[in-house]
């Protein structure tokens, strides 16, 4: 800095703060700052930072300790950069409190004179014009040299400043470099622009890195970042769970060493989620995994891995489709000793693990059978997943219990489908009227219970399955093995234990006491008290109830809500079972081709009245879709006749 222009610097100081003049080429930001001084009264002859109290200091210091933690590193590497030319570094907050200065010892040893030391405020209110205060005021970098400090006692000093910025724009602090006058340089500020610079960069870094931090903390999928050459540099707290691994075990390792090379060189890996297994210590975990590629600019830098456990995804969809079994052997009504030695039995078998043949007439308990075998044995909190092999659709069947990849046939869900053979994993399957499984379908079933894998169609890879089958059937399937309608094998096979349902009409008191079990149920949930006439009892005493217990539950259901009066009589009665109650005993005395023969009758008669419409048939005969299917089927009847 020439002499000159401290000499001037000089002069204009003392024509403004002596003679109250501001000569026109004193600098615009100096000329304003004076002016602000006189107006605060500062005292020109003074010109030491405020000091506050220790404590109050670290209560800054920790308030701005992103700041400093981001600032302290530039400034030393600052520092070391400007050893020995006499520079002190100094960083302050948004007031211009000081947090932190570093320097050389003895250019230090001349700034505490002046408390430019942590904990001093140099704002332009204490200090009068200074590169700190002023470049706070007027936001922007400034220098400030020789006397263009307001206060005497800064007059051999020159400081530049620039301040520090939030990413959202405001001023947090600022930056500022102090040395003896002479030493002014142009050079000095822009140095410390650079910096400010770089700080203001560093926070907006921190601040996306939190957001995007935050951001894969708070997905329930778990997360894991890979760079480029496949090395883990994060894993997100719910991939530490579904993994059973901290990741400090994880960071720096290699990838593939844990889920594989294959998978990185599965084009659907990238477009979609994929069926996966990650290995650690030796433990499978299969999950449905989806990688994405990081891109900077044109270049891949690494590769997000995104993942849900397997269980999670079977257990959503068992819980949307609600796959779990309700009832327990305690809702099985009976008086029946026949009933109970086969609700005994099939509790012995119910702690087993194998297959259950259940067998018994339409509409006698089967499928609550299967569900309180399933809610007492070891699997019962996982899924029971029943379907009805007699209302599938003959094509349905493989997709339907295998499920499907993603584009394996045209019509398929574009997502591909999880079969219910995935869906009962670690819980049970209930096949209902498995009789009705067609032959080809049968030998697939038994590959399965052979090996308990299941291969998707279309995919590539079999799964091991670890289900229980329960399989119902209201035929003699033993009968059916004879006629070659059923394999032998499979019968075998799924006829580890077998469980027989009695018909109502074999069990003793049982019309009488369910009777009055649906009738109190119905009343419980109406605040009813209704009660049955004895004709009406009587009636349903002499009824043989072909279609058992549901057939039961039906009637009782439709007598409570047309009788008007508290008590339920026999005219609420549908006439088929007055009459079928008149001529019991003559009923029971039809041999079989008769009441094929009043069946086939009946549906016909009733098909021709809806129009083939099987569903409104169900309703008007009060038949379960999938009994009036078996009977179309074994009647020979299709429903497509009588549209
Ligand atoms: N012993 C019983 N106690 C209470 N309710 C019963 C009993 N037996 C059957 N039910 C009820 O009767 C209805 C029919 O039972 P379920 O569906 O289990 O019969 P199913 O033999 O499986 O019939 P289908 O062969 O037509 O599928 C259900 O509402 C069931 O809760």
């Amino acid at each position: 800095m020439n002499d000159e222009l401290l000499e001037k610097y000089k002069k204009d100081w003392k024509d403004f703060v002596v003679n109250g003049i501001i000569n026109d080429d004193v600098e615009e930001f100096v000329k304003k700052s004076w002016l602000r001084c006189k107006e605060k009264s500062v005292n020109y002859n003074l010109g030491e930072g405020k000091l506050i109290a220790k404590e109050e200091l670290e209560k800054e210091r920790e308030k701005n300790k992103e700041l400093i933690s981001i600032a302290l590193p530039i400034m030393q590497n600052l520092n070391d950069l400007v050893m020995g030319t006499g520079f002190a570094l100094v960083l302050t907050d948004r007031n211009g409190l000081i947090l932190e200065v570093i320097g050389e010892e003895s250019i230090l040893n001349e700034t505490k004179k002046l408390n430019f030391v942590p904990g001093a405020i140099w704002s332009e209110e204490y200090v009068g014009t200074n590169a700190i205060g002023t470049s706070l005021w007027e936001n922007k970098p400034i220098q400030i040299i020789g006397a263009q400090h307001y206060c005497k006692s800064h007059h051999n000093w020159t400081c530049s400043a620039a301040p520090i910025h939030n990413p959202s724009g405001d001023i947090i602090g600022c930056i500022d470099m102090s040395g003896h006058s002479e030493k002014a340089h142009t050079h000095t500020l822009g140095i410390v622009v650079a910096a400010s610079y770089s700080i203001d960069n560093q926070l907006l870094l921190s601040q996306t890195h939190a957001i995007l931090s935050s951001t894969v903390e708070a997905v329930s999928d778990g997360m894991i970042i890979v760079t480029d050459d496949y090395k883990i540099k994060l894993v997100n707290k719910s991939g530490e769970k579904i993994l059973g691994v901290e990741s400090d075990r994880l960071i720096d390792l290699d990838i593939r060493n844990i889920l594989g090379t294959r998978i990185f060189k599965h084009t659907e890996a990238f477009l979609d989620r994929i069926d996966w297994v990650f290995i650690i210590d030796e433990k499978k975990i299969p999950c449905s995994v989806k990688v994405s590629n990081i891109n900077i600019g044109e270049k891949t830098k690494g590769m997000a891995i995104s993942f849900k456990e397997m269980k999670t995804v079977q257990h959503t969809v068992n819980s949307v489709y609600g796959n779990k079994a309700i009832y327990t052997f305690d809702d099985i009504v009976t008086n029946s000793d026949t009933l109970r030695k086969a609700i005994k039995e099939a509790q012995k078998f119910a702690r087993t693990k194998g297959c259950v043949l259940i067998e018994g007439e339409s509409g006698t308990g089967k499928e609550l059978f299967a569900h309180a075998i399933h809610n007492m044995s070891s699997r019962s909190n996982g899924p029971f997943v029943a379907i009805n092999c007699a209302s599938l659709p003959k094509d349905l069947f493989e997709s339907e219990l295998f499920g499907y990849e993603k584009g394996a046939f045209t019509g398929a869900n574009k997502e591909g489908k999880i079969g219910k053979f995935e869906l009962a994993n670690e819980g049970t399957i209930f096949l209902d009227e498995i009789g009705e499984l067609p032959l080809d379908f049968q030998a697939k079933l038994l590959r399965v219970l052979d090996d308990f894998t299941v291969t998707r169609i279309g995919g590539k890879w079999p799964k091991k399955i670890d289900v229980r089958i329960i399989a119902a059937t209201n035929r003699n399937l033993l009968e059916e093995v004879k006629k070659k309608n059923f394999r032998e094998d499979l019968y075998y096979r799924i006829n580890v234990f077998r469980v027989y349902i009695p018909p109502l009409r074999e069990r003793e008191g049982d019309v009488f006491l369910l009777a009055q079990h649906f009738l109190s149920r119905l009343n419980k949930t109406n605040n009813t008290y209704k009660t049955f006439s004895k004709k009406f009892l009587d009636c349903l005493n002499l009824y043989p109830w072909y279609g058992n217990v549901r057939e039961l539950e039906n009637i009782i259901e439709r007598a409570f809500y047309l009788c008007e009066s508290n008590v339920i009589t026999s005219e609420c009665l549908p006439k088929e079972i007055l009459l079928g109650s008149k001529n019991k005993n003559e009923k029971e005395d039809l041999d079989f081709t008769s009441i094929r023969t009043t069946e086939e009758h009946i549906l016909k008669n009733v098909l021709s009245k809806t129009g083939g419409d099987v569903l409104k048939a169900c309703e008007i005969l009060d038949m379960s879709k999938s009994t009036i299917y078996r009977k179309l089927k074994l009647l020979d009847i299709n429903p497509k006749e009588y549209r």
